[in-house]
């Protein structure tokens, strides 16, 4: 089952198209892995799958009601505690237990932690564990092993493919190796926008005399 998919996408930022031309789909059982240099597109695409900012033209259709994204900033409520954090989140999502979250994320030693007296990978961690209660099956994640050391990253590795054998879906920016083999791998850099004409302002100019 397709659970996300994009046809002929350009997105922009600050008001410039970044990558245009973009089709690709996500099934159900399925992880892609965003690439490409710094600055291409790839949290601009992301925050438009998100429904952050709007496509400059293109399609994206999904089921509704079945993204979690976590971006760059954690999202985190920083006086609530650990259990708070996550408790909050289940209210919001309609599901019932973070108790499978605290285990997958090894949060069980923090739990009565204020997030704000965290470290910056168990915070990390904390973000992780919201997307597990959000019940949601199409996981959209920008750079989400950012602050992790290598036993955690594996730990996000093993919450990724639990997700996926649950038949979630995952789409996934990041410069690193995630020890996800089986996550296909789509390389941005050809969908990179062509900078505008020289002199394309002026001809729009002259257009609007003709
Ligand atoms: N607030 C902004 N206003 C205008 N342009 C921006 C803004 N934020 C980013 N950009 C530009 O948009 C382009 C795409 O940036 P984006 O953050 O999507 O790239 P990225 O592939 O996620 O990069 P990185 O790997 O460094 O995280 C870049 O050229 C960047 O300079």
């Amino acid at each position: 089952m397709t659970m996300l998919s994009v046809d002929n996408l350009a997105v922009t930022r600050g008001g410039l198209a970044v990558l245009e031309g973009l089709s690709f789909g996500l099934d159900a059982g399925h992880a892609l892995v965003l690439r490409g240099p710094n600055g291409i597109g790839k949290t601009t695409l992301l925050r438009t799958l998100a429904g952050l900012q709007p496509a400059l033209h293109g399609s994206i259709s999904m089921p509704p009601e079945s993204m979690a994204y976590a971006g760059h900033s954690d999202g985190l409520k920083s006086t609530l505690t650990v259990t708070e954090n996550l408790d909050f989140w289940a209210s919001v999502y309609g599901t019932d237990s973070i108790e499978g979250a605290l285990d997958r994320m090894n949060l069980r030693g923090l739990t009565e932690r204020p997030a704000m007296s965290l470290s910056a990978g168990q915070k990390r961690r904390l973000g992780l564990a919201r997307l597990l209660v959000t019940g949601r099956p199409v996981w959209v994640l920008d750079e989400p092993t950012v602050s992790l050391d290598a036993a955690s990253v594996a730990l996000f590795a093993d919450a990724v493919r639990a997700h996926l054998a649950q038949g979630g879906a995952a789409l996934m920016a990041t410069h690193i190796d995630l020890g996800i083999p089986e996550a296909a791998i789509l390389d941005l850099a050809p969908f990179k926008a062509k900078p505008p004409e020289q002199g394309g302002i002026s001809g729009a100019f002259d257009e609007a005399f003709i």
